[in-house]
């Protein structure tokens, strides 16, 4: 469990105090894949730099698996960072080494291995993400998702117990971004490797995480599992950052509000129902048809999930008797 307690961080900038962090507490379970998400300036960046001390809260305090950081001597701290990998938006690779001397440095620095141990490390931490044929280039002759993955590597050598990722991906296509989010789980599932993110974009939250805290001006707006954040959003800019992925239905709700004169069902689906004919079945059970305003399908993480806006044309029973009769066949109804 990683726990961040009540941090808070103030920068000084043209004698004004600026609060980037203003009472912030996370709980993070062991293993899991954590997405924090906000837009630029609420905060990220600070968040995740006071999980490893680069940055140092002004008060609060951050515990890893029981220790509390926040209380380590520099000496301690430095030897305590080795286990805590960092991947960064930029890489941040060494130009004048070769890919695997990139892998080897964190090692050499760590010390305590043998020259043909940290070797066959960086093999195997270069098996790991894919780069064995490339060991021997410099980072100038690498794509960016190539670099990406050196970085990846570089960050698991010390076996560490915790990835910070800071926008890992903001810098790669879209494609590129797909493969390294799919190393990314891959290697959560594989090392049981607890991994906190930071982004802007929703698309990788839900691509990845299993939970999210959304961050605004320097506060927690809302937190909790990526599913139940995404299928019920509460805070405005929650809305609004899902609406720019075209996962909001907001707006949609409001234009068929006024042109529909039959009310207007909401189907949640989630997991299983998802495959199956529900609507149909409701369909012939009470005598139901509808006109088909909206739908998507889509998934969250590995869970399969749609969302179907309908107008009800006909009934055999009042439609406020449709959400208990779809949640029996595992879906959520909402009269609009
Ligand atoms: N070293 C600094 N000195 C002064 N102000 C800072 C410093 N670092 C960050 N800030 C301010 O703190 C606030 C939070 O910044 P931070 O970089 O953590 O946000 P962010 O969410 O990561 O933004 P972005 O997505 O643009 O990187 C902003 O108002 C920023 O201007």
């Amino acid at each position: 469990m990683i726990e961040v307690q009540s941090i808070s961080k103030h920068y000084q900038h043209g004698g004004k105090s600026i609060a980037a962090l203003d009472n912030v507490s996370l709980q993070i379970a062991s293993g899991e894949i954590y997405g924090i998400i906000g837009r630029s300036g609420a905060g990220k960046s600070t968040l995740i730099r006071c999980l490893n001390l680069l940055e140092r809260p002004d008060s609060g305090h951050v515990s890893l698996h029981g220790e509390d950081i926040t209380r380590l001597d520099e000496r301690a701290l430095q030897q305590r960072r080795q286990r805590i990998g960092m991947v960064f938006q930029h890489f941040n690779l060494l130009r004048s080494r070769t890919v695997a001397a990139n892998v080897r440095f964190p090692l050499e620095l760590a010390g305590g291995q043998s020259p043909a141990q940290m070797d066959a490390r960086v093999d195997e931490l270069l098996a790991l993400v894919g780069l064995q044929d490339h060991k021997h280039k410099r980072p100038s002759q690498l794509s960016g998702g190539q670099k990406q993955r050196v970085g990846i590597a570089r960050a698991l050598a010390n076996h560490p117990d915790l990835l910070l990722c800071d926008e890992a991906t903001s810098a790669l296509d879209p494609e590129t971004t797909d493969a390294i989010l799919a190393l990314l789980a891959d290697i959560n599932r594989q090392l049981g490797l607890t991994i906190v993110l930071i982004t802007h974009d929703m698309r990788v939250i839900r691509q990845l995480c299993d939970s999210v805290a959304v961050l605004d001006h320097g506060r927690v707006v809302e937190q909790g599992k990526v599913l139940d954040v995404f299928l019920a959003p509460q805070h405005a800019v929650t809305q609004s950052l899902l609406a720019e992925t075209g996962m909001g239905q907001g707006a949609l709700q409001g234009i068929w509000r006024q042109r529909v004169a039959t009310p207007v069902i909401k189907l949640t689906f989630v997991g299983e129902p998802t495959l199956q004919p529900v609507l149909d079945k409701v369909g012939r059970e009470v005598g139901l048809r509808v006109n088909l305003l909206s739908g998507t399908l889509s998934e969250i993480k590995d869970t399969p999930f749609g969302q179907l806006l309908a107008g009800v044309v006909a009934s055999d029973v009042d439609v406020s008797a449709l959400p208990a009769i779809f949640a029996r066949e595992g879906v959520r109804c909402e009269v609009l």
